[in-house]
């Protein structure tokens, strides 16, 4: 059977002609690939970046903008925060996996102050303020921020507490729609187009073209006629996840079947599947990133139960945690327990996420009527409530370790938000890469002329997630794919 839309290498053979040419051709223009374009062309790369939608951004200008950098950049000394790679490798191996690759976690921490201070040369702005309240992000325009549980447990007592979340400053911020992420990709594309790099709209890569097994150019569909375009000494593929090719969520990441979250429809693997029919490596196709739709400041001040009336996360850590522990663990069922004064304090206190605040779904005067209007096994909630009551009342929870200042005993009357169903996500497997970001083949070999980076490559995180590991590894290693790929 014909393919539908060929995926299958190319033969420079059969090219008649070639539509466009460049030393490198980077498919994509968000986050991963303009880190690519910038570093290729000051490598001297005649640079020529291929773009599926009408402008460049991606998933990355519509991000909250974390970018997670640490080992004592200038950002958290300013702010007093102790930080080195060796701490923030601690923290990193021990949240972000199980099988994090070391190799490139050790690679990221060593080199994070050096890309911090490459972002602020090319025009990010971090302003100097530090925001400690729980959020999923800040609501104003702060800098830094914990961004993956570093000061929660389990994690608080694994490495030495330091915010990595590093947040371009950006005014008129509108979650989801323009924030943190826009400021990223503003100036780092204003770089790359200083320096030359060329790109063409609205062309959208198929498959790659191939001598024997050097890659030597792609193919792109550009309103329906199929261009060849020859690339001199490299292609870096960046066209973002897997989160929107149900049958690739079905085979590899079905937790996140009809959830797709924080990514956009182009994210449709297709630099994976082409990099795949050349025999491309994949690793940790299972791995996703989880969001939570609940408020971090009421999460914080209640405690979360499952269908079994237990509490099962610190429910001051990051909320991304959570997302993973309510989706991979407890069968995405989730409640909020909360007495009244609780509720009110955390609808009070400052948010990001102000239409995360749901109203209680059950409203009782004893957590036993609670428990049997939420239709809980008889027992379970009123046993959660009392041992976590009985320890709170000394500012303690040694269950799950939630800090002293978040551990209130719950009082009456109590209420329950319904949470069930509330995750969505996006995957964070993909082609095998080197430190270099060459795409290495099924052998182990690099492919040549192959290069990738962003999330259709498998980066610092292999299980577990922190915000700002999408932006931080897909512009690290973005720059490694250019500089590579420059050098053919
Ligand atoms: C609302 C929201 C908030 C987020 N917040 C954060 C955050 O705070 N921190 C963080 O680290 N991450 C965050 N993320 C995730 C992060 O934005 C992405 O994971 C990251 O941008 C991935 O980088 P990338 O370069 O691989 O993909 P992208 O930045 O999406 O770039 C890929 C580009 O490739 C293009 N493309 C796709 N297919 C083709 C094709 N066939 N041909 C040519 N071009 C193609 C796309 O149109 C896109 O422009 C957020 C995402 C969203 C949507």
């Amino acid at each position: 059977m014909a393919e539908a839309t060929p995926i299958r290498p190319l033969s420079v053979d059969q090219v008649q002609a070639w539509d466009h040419e460049a030393d490198v051709v980077i498919a994509g223009y968000g986050i991963a690939g303009v880190s690519a374009a910038i570093e290729a062309a000051r490598a001297g790369a005649d640079v020529l970046v291929l773009e599926r939608t009408s402008g460049w951004g991606g998933a990355a200008a519509l991000a909250g903008g974390f970018i997670y950098l640490g080992g004592g950049t200038p950002l958290q000394q300013a702010l007093g925060f102790e930080d080195s790679p060796e701490n923030m490798k601690a923290f990193m191996m021990a949240a972000l996996g199980p099988g994090a690759d070391e190799e490139k976690i050790t690679d990221y921490c060593n080199g994070s102050v050096e890309h911090y201070n490459w972002l602020v040369d090319n025009g990010v702005p971090f302003k100097e303020s530090f925001y400690g309240q729980p959020g999923w992000e800040t609501p104003y325009d702060d800098g830094l921020m914990y961004s993956g549980g570093e000061n929660a447990a389990p994690f608080n007592t694994v490495a030495t507490p330091a915010p990595r979340g590093h947040v371009p400053q950006m005014t008129g911020k509108r979650t989801g729609e323009k924030g943190g992420g826009y400021m990223l990709m503003k100036p780092l594309v204003e770089t790359a187009e200083e320096l030359g790099v060329r790109h063409e709209y609205d062309m959208r890569v198929q498959r790659l073209i191939v001598d024997g097994n050097q890659v030597v150019g792609i193919v792109a569909k550009h309103y329906g006629k199929e261009l060849a375009i020859r690339a001199r000494t490299g292609v870096v593929l960046a066209t973002g996840s897997f989160a929107y090719n149900k049958e690739m969520v079905q085979a590899f990441a079905p937790q996140l079947i009809g959830k797709p979250g924080a990514s956009i429809e182009e994210h449709d693997g297709k630099s994976i599947q082409m990099a795949q029919a050349i025999g491309a490596d994949l690793a940790h196709m299972d791995a996703t990133e989880v969001a939570f739709f609940g408020d971090p400041q009421l999460m914080a001040r209640g405690i979360l139960v499952n269908a079994r009336g237990q509490r099962y996360v610190n429910e001051d850590t990051y909320p991304g945690r959570i997302g993973q522990e309510t989706l991979l663990r407890n069968g995405n069922q989730a409640y909020l327990v909360i007495d009244e004064a609780a509720y009110e304090e955390g609808c009070a206190a400052d948010s990001s996420t102000p239409f995360f605040r749901f109203q209680p779904k059950w409203v009782a005067e004893t957590v036993e009527e609670l428990e049997s209007d939420m239709g809980l096994p008889a027992g379970t909630l009123q046993a959660t409530v009392e041992v976590y009551n009985r320890h709170a009342a000394n500012g303690e929870d040694p269950v799950l370790g939630k800090k002293a200042e978040w551990c209130k005993p719950i009082g009456s009357p109590v209420a329950a938000l319904d949470l069930r169903n509330f995750t969505a996500g996006f995957t964070l497997g993909g082609l095998r890469t080197t430190i270099n970001s060459e795409v290495l083949h099924v052998s182990g070999e690099p492919i040549p002329g192959l290069f990738a980076a962003g999330r259709c490559t498998s980066g610092v995180c292999a299980g577990g997630y922190a915000s700002g590991t999408s932006l931080g590894d897909g512009s690290f290693y973005g720059r490694r794919a250019g500089i590579s790929a420059a050098k053919g």
